[in-house]
């Protein structure tokens, strides 16, 4: 039977420092969780500011990290260790400083830099490997993806207006039109976003606070952030700040695990 999404679930924090603990806490039941059921946690990571409200998992004695197998859900087509890389921006935040086997850390094909269609594509390959075929699974199921917003509404590398929007098949796609720099991208799309078990967007201080409140609170004018609905049993998280959703109508809920 067709059963409609899960409503958002929205956790507003006094302040960004307030939001890390709790982000932390959130991800290592959901590591827990998948481990447990499946002995494995299939996460994928945003780039912007995301990185930077991971560092409350460094140190937790209850992540199990071998069993993390990290994508990324947009990644900008720049060498590893150019700034502009969300896979950089991860490491120096996040994983240099824990014991993730290199190789759960699935990041581009530096080979493929210059043939955006192939880079995609040889991504795309990564998580079907991950995810087994795409004969058997219609689409990967994260155990969670962690996404950021744009001003503009944008989230992962879908931007409003763009034709991405429209994707209804690939996993991942490239664009080479990026209004955010840099232009070239790939990223993955929205039915890939839909399928998850869990999403929470992450989301702080004032620069947000218009567009945040049209994302939740008139999601009919359809901005890429508020097509992200996983399927039922899915369920959608926002974790934000005070000044972020000081417009925010929609009701938000108190944290707990
Ligand atoms: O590579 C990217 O640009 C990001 O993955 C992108 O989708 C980001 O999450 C938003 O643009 C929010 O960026 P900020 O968190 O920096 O505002």
């Amino acid at each position: 039977m067709h059963h409609p999404p899960n409503p958002p679930i929205l956790y507003s924090f006094q302040s960004a420092s307030d939001l890390g603990p709790a982000l932390a806490a959130f991800i290592a039941k959901a590591q827990k969780e998948s481990v447990e059921k499946k002995g494995r946690f299939t996460l994928a990571l945003s780039g912007g500011s995301l990185p930077k409200h991971l560092k409350g998992l460094i140190g937790n004695p209850a992540i199990k990290w071998d069993k993390w197998q990290v994508f990324y859900a947009d990644e900008r087509v720049v060498p590893l260790d150019h700034p502009d890389s969300n896979h950089g921006l991860c490491k120096t935040e996040l994983f240099q400083h824990v014991p993730i086997p290199a190789e759960n850390i699935h990041t581009l094909d530096q080979t493929l830099l210059n043939d955006l269609e192939g880079l995609a594509d040889a991504y795309e390959k990564e998580l079907i490997r991950e995810f087994a075929s795409k004969v058997t699974a219609r689409f990967p199921v994260f155990d969670l993806i962690l996404l950021g917003i744009g001003p503009d509404g944008h989230t992962c590398s879908l931007f409003p207006g763009h034709e991405l929007l429209a994707e209804e098949n690939g996993w991942v796609a490239f664009l080479e039109d990026s209004p955010k720099p840099p232009p070239k991208r790939i990223t993955l799309t929205f039915p890939v976003l839909n399928h998850a078990t869990r999403v929470a967007f992450v989301a702080t201080g004032e620069s947000k606070v218009d567009v945040l409140s049209t994302i939740l609170d008139k999601p009919e004018e359809g901005l890429p952030a508020s097509r992200v609905k996983p399927a039922y049993p899915g369920q959608l998280y926002w974790f934000v700040d005070n000044s972020a959703s000081a417009k925010v109508q929609y009701s938000a809920s108190s944290f707990k695990l």
